[in-house]
């Protein structure tokens, strides 16, 4: 995971000062790529412990189209807490958008189920992809997250929005375009997540796992990760061997993995870091 840390250093020196909705204030630069080779390792954070029990449940939340925080809040997991409302509605974010997309004439796509049948069927294609892009659902970016939720919006504007897979000589590979990312705290999650969900693909399709490679656009610390204790504390540490991801059981559908079926082996961190959210 040495590129997790070039990309810290290069936002460091070539980031710049920018504000936000936050109004944390950020270092940022626009328009980064780097690729993970998945048949090398699961790439999962060695420099700071990555809490892998909310990526799965999170993951397998997006996947089941619930957009309810109390399904994560079920299973321990908090990290929507504060875009959600008191009921644990979050609006139409990831969950709705992958598995009931809204048509127009009353036509409801499940873009999930549909993409793997097209793995399946016509691996070849050059239309796997799938979108949470939503300009109908998008969120007033003046409002609080729970206002746009009360009005039947989405909490938060999708930023891991767009993704494609691609299907050569037996590899499944997926490319993932992040409009804006938290590299800090939300973009380690991300990594796992898509890697995760590139392996549970490409065992429902019989295929091995080729690259994850992860597009930015908006590339971002928060100014309040840049002290000693957090984002420069990790630069000083060393990286680890990456742990390998394990299958224990084949389902019948991507949609019926459940988190025992999952286990990452050999992990060996260094310890978490605690950062501040910006919300
Ligand atoms: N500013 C911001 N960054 C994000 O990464 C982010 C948002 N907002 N809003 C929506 C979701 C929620 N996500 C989150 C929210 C919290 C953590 C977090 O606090 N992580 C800690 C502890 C994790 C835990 O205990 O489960 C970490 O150390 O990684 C990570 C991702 C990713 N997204
Ligand atoms: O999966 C996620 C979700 C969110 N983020 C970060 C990126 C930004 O720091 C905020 C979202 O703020 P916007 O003003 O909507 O861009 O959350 C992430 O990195 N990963």
């Amino acid at each position: 995971m040495r590129s997790y840390l070039d990309l810290l250093r290069d936002v460091i020196e070539n980031g710049v000062d920018k504000g936000d909705r936050t109004g944390v204030g950020t270092r940022s630069v626009f328009g980064r790529q780097v690729r993970f080779d998945l048949s090398q390792g699961f790439p999962l954070l060695t420099t700071k412990r990555v809490h892998t029990k909310s990526v799965i449940h999170e993951l397998l939340w997006f996947l089941s189209g619930s957009t309810d925080n109390h399904d994560l809040r079920e299973h321990g997991v908090s990290i929507w807490d504060e875009w959600a409302t008191e009921e644990g509605g979050l609006g139409p974010i990831y969950g709705a958008q992958w598995r009931s997309w809204a048509c127009p004439d009353g036509r409801v796509v499940d873009q999930i189920t549909e993409v793997v049948e097209t793995i399946r069927t016509r691996p070849h294609s050059r239309r796997l992809v799938v979108s949470a892009w939503n300009p109908a659902d998008l969120p007033d970016e003046t409002r609080s997250p729970q206002d746009n939720v009360r009005a039947g919006r989405m909490s938060l504007a999708p930023c891991h929005c767009l993704f494609q897979f691609y299907v050569a000589e037996g590899r499944l590979s997926c490319q993932l375009y992040q409009r804006s990312a938290d590299l800090f705290l939300g973009v380690p999650f991300n990594i796992a997540s898509y890697a995760l969900l590139t392996h549970l693909i490409a065992d429902q399709c019989d295929l091995s796992v080729g690259d994850f490679v992860h597009t930015f656009g908006d590339l971002h610390l928060y100014r309040n990760h840049l002290t000693n204790d957090i984002v420069y504390a990790q630069l000083a540490r060393e990286p680890r061997p990456l742990p390998r991801l394990r299958l224990t059981r084949r389902p019948a559908t991507l949609l019926d993995y459940s988190y025992e079926d999952i286990e990452i082996q050999d992990y060996d961190p260094h310890p978490a870091i605690r950062a501040p959210i910006a919300v």
